[in-house]
This record gives C-alpha cells, structure tokens and sequence, in this order.
C-alpha cells in the first residue's frame, strides 16, 4: 500500500510534448507516492505509453520537470527542448527506473539467464557470478528457473514476458514501469502474466505505474486510477470511484464502451 504522507517518488510539474506540430501533453501535473501501485487507463493515443517513455528517458519534454525522488530527470535545455543534464546523471536515473515494454524487446542472440545479467554487467559492473546468482533468484521468481539456458525463440509470448520483466528487475530499480505488458499475448497467457505483477505487488515495495487496458485488473491491483484524455487526465480516484462511479462523462463513455465489448471492469 502506498504511503499517503510521504513525499513523492515521482513529481510530474507541468510536463508539455510534442511530435512535429501535434501536442501529445499540455501542461501534465500528477504525483506518484512511494510504494503506490497506479493505474493510466484511457482512450487509444491518449499519451499514455508517451509518459512512460519519459520517465524512463526514451523521449524528452519541451517544458516543465520531473523529480523521481526529489532529483531532476530533465534540467538541460536543448534547442528548445529539456534533457538530462548529463550522462552520469542519466545513468543514475536510469538505475532508479525499470521497464517492460509490450513487445518483451529481448535480445534474440542471447540466453535467457544473458538477458537478465547484461544489464548489470555491462552498467553496474556486477561481477558475472553474482549477476547470475541474481538473475537465477528473479527468473525462480517469475517461475522460469528451468528456462535460463534458453533462447527467447524456444519461449511462448507469455514467457518471453516474464522473462523481460526479471531483465527489468535486474537493476534492483525502486520504480517499474509497464506499459501493456500483456496486449500482445494470447489471452490463456495473460494470467500468467498479471500473476507475477500480483507477486511484485505483494512481496517488493516498489512503486509501480501500469499502463493496461485490462480494467479488471487495473481495478483489482491499482492503488489508484489515472484516466486520460488527449494528454491530460480527465478523472482520478480510486479503482471503486472511476469504475463504480465515474463523474466525467468522457469516463463513463469509455468505460460503457469497455464493457460493451464484453471486458470486465
Ligand atoms: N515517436 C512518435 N512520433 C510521432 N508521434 C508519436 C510518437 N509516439 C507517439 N506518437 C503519437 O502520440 C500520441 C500518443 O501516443 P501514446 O502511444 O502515448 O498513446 P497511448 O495512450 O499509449 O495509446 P495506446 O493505448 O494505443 O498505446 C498518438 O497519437 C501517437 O500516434
């Protein structure tokens, strides 16, 4: 459970994008409490992958600051748009935050057990015995110890999944990230997936933003509901107020849209 009165592991002050000329977020504010599971539903193109992709670094902002546990993501302007100051800086920022992408993105050439050690090898210099010590203790986790020696190709969707999140945990982040994590396996694979974030919730303290559309889900596991709409968040609240009882009408219309196509919520 989140800690109400702590400060925030993640303050978003007024954050602005654009691609070209189309403006994804205007002026986008919302703090994350450490510990706090959090949910960002909302229409298709809504910017909701784009946010994650900034905490994580992946893309910059045009104006306005992210503190991830009161330091600055992004403080060098740069033609008009914000980065990290520099590479050391990054580096540490990066280590704080851990990502898995709906398209898993694991290294095809490479084992499951080099998946998961690469990063701390290459960015921590871990030493190769305890990267693998670690990586074994992440891949029992996600129950795929017997896998280690294989490659990704051997592996279904659902796997390759649980594979990239032990690569994200890899780091040891305080913050993950998912964004869609299961909207590209096949539905008998999903639960395997959503069980081990349930575990992650359970048995770490991490924070954690999902970007899903599986709102029975989002529902049971969020701490707190973020629905967007065009870049900014139209309604916030708890999973029982937003689903139950959504105030804004662009809310409810999603949401009957959801069930009308035969999703729980
Ligand atoms: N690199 C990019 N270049 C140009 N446009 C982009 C880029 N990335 C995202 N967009 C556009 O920004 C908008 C928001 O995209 P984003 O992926 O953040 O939405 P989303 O809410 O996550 O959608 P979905 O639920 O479909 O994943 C979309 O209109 C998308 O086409």
């Amino acid at each position: 459970m989140a800690s109400a009165n702590a400060a925030p592991i993640i303050e978003i002050n007024g954050i602005s994008k654009s691609f070209g000329s189309f403006k994804v977020l205007d002026g986008l504010s919302f703090k994350v409490a450490p510990r706090e599971k959090l949910a960002l539903i909302g229409p298709s193109g809504s910017g909701k992958t784009t946010i994650l992709r900034i905490l994580m670094t992946l893309e910059g902002i045009d104006s306005g600051d992210i503190l991830v546990e009161g330091e600055n993501l992004y403080s060098m302007p740069k033609n008009g748009r914000m980065l990290p100051a520099d590479e050391r800086h990054l580096h540490k920022m990066r280590t704080k935050i851990g990502m898995v992408f709906q398209l898993f993105n694991l290294f095809p050439h490479m084992s499951v057990i080099d998946n998961v050690t690469l990063a701390p090898i290459l960015t921590k210099g871990v030493k190769r015995a305890d990267a693998e010590r670690h990586a074994m203790e992440l891949l029992d986790m996600v129950g795929l110890a017997d896998k280690a020696k294989a490659m990704p190709a051997q592996l279904s969707g659902g796997q390759k999944q649980r594979v990239a999140i032990a690569r994200a945990l890899a780091l040891s982040p305080r913050i993950m990230l998912f964004d869609e994590v299961t909207s590209a396996l096949d539905p008998e694979l999903v639960e395997e997936v959503l069980n081990v974030l349930w575990r992650l919730c359970e048995e770490t303290d991490m924070t954690m933003l999902l970007v899903t559309h599986e709102m029975g889900f989002a529902h049971d596991f969020a701490d707190r509901i973020l629905f967007f709409d065009r870049g900014k968040i139209v309604e916030e609240g708890k999973p029982d107020e937003i689903f139950r009882h959504p105030k804004q009408e662009r809310t409810q219309a999603f949401l009957k849209k959801i069930i009308a196509a035969g999703h729980r919520v």
